[in-house]
């Protein structure tokens, strides 16, 4: 049996300006663009394989080793567009082996948990994706490629570019002008760093889908919203990344997370995705900001209670006393500092007039996990395959 193989992993993105609002469910267009930052697939990736051969009965999916239904219409939209550009190619060039018409084993591994709030379906549907258009040696562009990453997960189609990423709503009916644009590479700012603070990993009560159409079709604030505050907020932010000026960049995170989740509150009936805690994070880093008299960490929410914080390499120490003094040795701290050098900014700030102490307990019960990580880099290929050459099911 001849077995076509393609292995790709792909990273999550965390939007910084968000996508909220779909203006055509099927094809995934937005009421407005958004801008994302790639995180570094080291510590957050998706791995897919996907091989075919004539031999193959059945569209498959194994996801994380357990099959996963793909008879859903947005994973069928991403198969279908990606096996018709195929189609054009083997029409041109008729020596090209018809992998179009045969079916796909696609195996799949999340390094983080799946379906928890922390975008796997972002890397979920850009693996899946860019492994197939590898498999079938798509000539497009990443951009062209993410249109089809979009019909997967609005969010998936950021996933396609590392660094700083926006996805511009575009304005056609048919989509065409709707897909991801890289704004800087992350080797033009590599000093973003990250910290995901796990506050929940249980499954929201309302998807970022039905809760995206909810807003738009209830909220009173959602028109403002798109029509004044993403637009204005979008050139802002852009400039910022271009300028690598964090300041900015950093107000306009956190208050787009704050009127993305206004707007949730404002639909009717209102969705909660901040919890206590998620509230008690934004409260302890403006605290943390008041005491340096400068903006060091940024917060930004999407559609769960986890936050994302982002920070620059040069104050990684400052916010990094605070995290420690909260969750003591985290995984990749010791990579980063002495013992002492946390202890000596402790007694620093101890003796300071920090207003959020009595915050401390309330973060050290409500964050579960604390990971660390910084932007990172697009979808890569790789020669690490989950699939089994022999069989073209998934290695044992
Ligand atoms: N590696 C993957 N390959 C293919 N599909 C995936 C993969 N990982 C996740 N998915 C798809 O994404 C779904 C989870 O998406 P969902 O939006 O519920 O959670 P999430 O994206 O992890 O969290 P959030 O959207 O809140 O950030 C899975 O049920 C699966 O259909
Ligand atoms: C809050 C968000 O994370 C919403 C993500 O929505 P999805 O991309 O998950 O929605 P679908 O297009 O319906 O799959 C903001 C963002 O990532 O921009």
């Amino acid at each position: 049996m001849t077995i076509y193989t393609a292995s790709v992993t792909a990273p999550v993105n965390i939007a910084t300006l968000k996508y909220w609002g779909k203006r055509d469910t099927k094809l995934n267009l937005p009421t407005n663009s958004s801008i994302s930052v790639t995180l570094s697939q080291d510590d957050l990736r998706t791995l897919t394989s996907a091989a075919t051969a004539p031999e193959f009965e059945r569209d498959t999916l194994w996801l994380n080793g357990e099959p996963h239904s793909i008879d859903n219409e947005r994973t069928q939209n991403c198969l279908r567009d990606l096996r018709q550009l195929r189609k054009e190619l083997e029409s041109k060039d008729t020596s090209l082996p018809t992998l179009s018409q045969w079916k796909l084993h696609i195996v799949s591994e999340n390094n983080f948990p799946t379906a928890a709030g922390l975008a796997s379906s972002a890397a979920g549907f850009a693996a899946l994706v860019s492994a197939i258009a590898k498999l079938y040696q798509l000539p497009q562009s990443t951009s062209e490629i993410s249109r089809i990453a979009r019909k997967g997960s609005g969010s998936a189609c950021r996933s396609l570019f590392g660094g700083y990423v926006a996805w511009e709503m575009g304005t056609a009916e048919d989509g065409h002008d709707s897909m991801a644009v890289q704004i800087a590479d992350s080797s033009d700012w590599p000093q973003m760093k990250a910290c995901v603070l796990v506050v929940s990993d249980i499954k929201k009560d309302v998807s970022s889908t039905q809760g995206m159409q909810l807003t738009v079709a209830t909220s009173e604030l959602f028109k403002e919203r798109i029509e004044h505050v993403v637009p204005k907020r979008f050139e802002v932010m852009r400039k910022a990344i271009v300028e690598k000026d964090f300041a900015s960049f950093a107000k306009e995170t956190m208050m787009d997370s704050n009127s993305f989740h206004a707007t949730c509150l404002d639909s009717f009936p209102p969705i909660f995705y901040m919890n206590d805690t998620s509230k008690h994070i934004i409260s302890w880093c403006h605290s943390i900001n008041q005491f340096y008299g400068e903006t060091i960490v940024a917060y930004t929410f999407d559609a769960g209670p986890n936050a994302v914080l982002y920070y620059l390499a040069e104050n990684e120490l400052k916010l990094f006393a605070f995290i420690y003094k909260l969750f003591g040795s985290v995984p990749g701290w010791d990579k980063k500092f002495t013992v002492g050098q946390l202890e000596a900014f402790n007694q620093q700030f101890e003796s300071a007039n920090f207003t959020a102490r009595e915050l401390d307990l309330e973060l050290q019960k409500g964050v579960a996990r604390v990971i660390l990580t910084q932007v990172g880099s697009g979808p890569q290929e790789t020669k690490e395959s989950l699939v089994d050459a022999k069989t073209g099911l998934p290695k044992k």
